[in-house]
């Protein structure tokens, strides 16, 4: 089913054409990486399908209705942006209390929620009291009671360390086997390789990439990532079980990226930087992004 469909799409902000006649399709159940470096036009992207602004000409269909006008289309959509916009001093369970109130849901229909994105624990935490990462889990757990079909994320991992991003992105996974459709926009398009089905590449405005992550990149190469770390060492001793090569201080692994940063992470060992050579190759090539 088709959730997203995008024609000519233009956004202009007085006289300034800030996207060009973007066609594409959202299909449900994807993962959506929307990458593109600073300027390019994702956040306008992602709002003009939230129905935050209303496309200057074109179409932008979200459940098959215009998102700045359809009120049933914009309750099925939940935003998420890259800082937390909770009240700082509430707890956790207050926060959720008030917005499940708000959806005639108790708190009965949350903590069901909150065990399944394994956070339970942070029921009585004041919001100010979580880390970075965790404020941002709980955030997309709130973005979840209303039940949408579709969440959208603007640099949901900006100002995150490397774990935190991860986790970020497990929940982006999790979303995605309850049937949601996810929309991200980011600058980190190696990393969001990892949980994406589909890379929407914009760069000025103009759309110069549309298609799934598996025909992107060679099969066979898929999943070889470089990650630069600042103790080979301690790496070394963490990468047990991994097939890795390193190279200074960049390590060369196989298999799964998320299982790989955490075996790091949980050893005290910092990432500096994860690139995917192919990635940077096929995508950054294609999109004129160096
Ligand atoms: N309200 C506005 N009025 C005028 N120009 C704007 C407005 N919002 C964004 N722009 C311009 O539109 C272009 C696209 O901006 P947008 O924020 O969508 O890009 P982005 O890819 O999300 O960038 P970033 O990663 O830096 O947030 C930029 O040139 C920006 O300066």
């Amino acid at each position: 089913m088709m959730i997203v469909e995008a024609k000519d799409l233009t956004k202009r902000y007085g006289d300034y054409e800030a996207l060009h006649s973007l066609s594409f399709e959202v299909q449900e159940g994807s993962i959506v990486a929307i990458v593109g470096p600073n300027g390019a036009g994702k956040s306008t992207l992602i709002r003009l399908i939230a129905g935050m602004l209303k496309r200057t000409s074109g179409i932008i269909r979200v459940f098959g209705k215009d998102p700045w006008s359809d009120y049933e289309a914009q309750r099925r959509i939940s935003l998420v942006l890259d800082r937390t916009y909770l009240p700082q001093f509430l707890t956790v369970e207050e926060v959720l209390r008030d917005m499940a109130s708000k959806f005639g849901k108790t708190m009965s229909d949350v903590v069901p929620l909150l065990e399944e994105f394994s956070a339970s624990v942070f029921l009585k935490s004041k919001i100010k009291d979580l880390s970075t990462g965790t404020k941002q889990k709980i955030q997309i757990i709130f973005s979840l009671i209303k039940d949408p079909s579709l969440v959208l994320a603007d640099e949901p991992t900006a100002n995150l360390d490397i774990a935190s991003r991860f986790e970020v992105y497990n929940t982006f996974l999790e979303l995605k086997e309850r049937g949601v459709t996810v929309i991200i926009s980011s600058h980190l398009a190696s990393e969001l390789l990892s949980i994406s089905t589909h890379l929407l590449g914009i760069n000025g405005g103009t759309l110069k990439y549309m298609n799934s992550v598996s025909t992107l990149i060679r099969d066979d190469l898929m999943e070889e990532f470089y990650v630069v770390v600042d103790n080979v060492k301690k790496a070394i001793n963490a990468s047990a079980g991994f097939k890795i090569k390193v190279k200074g201080n960049e390590i060369k692994v196989k298999g799964d990226l998320a299982d790989f940063v955490r075996a790091l992470t949980s050893r005290g060992v910092r990432i500096l930087y994860i690139r995917n050579s192919i990635l940077e190759k096929s995508v950054m090539g294609e999109l004129g992004w160096k």
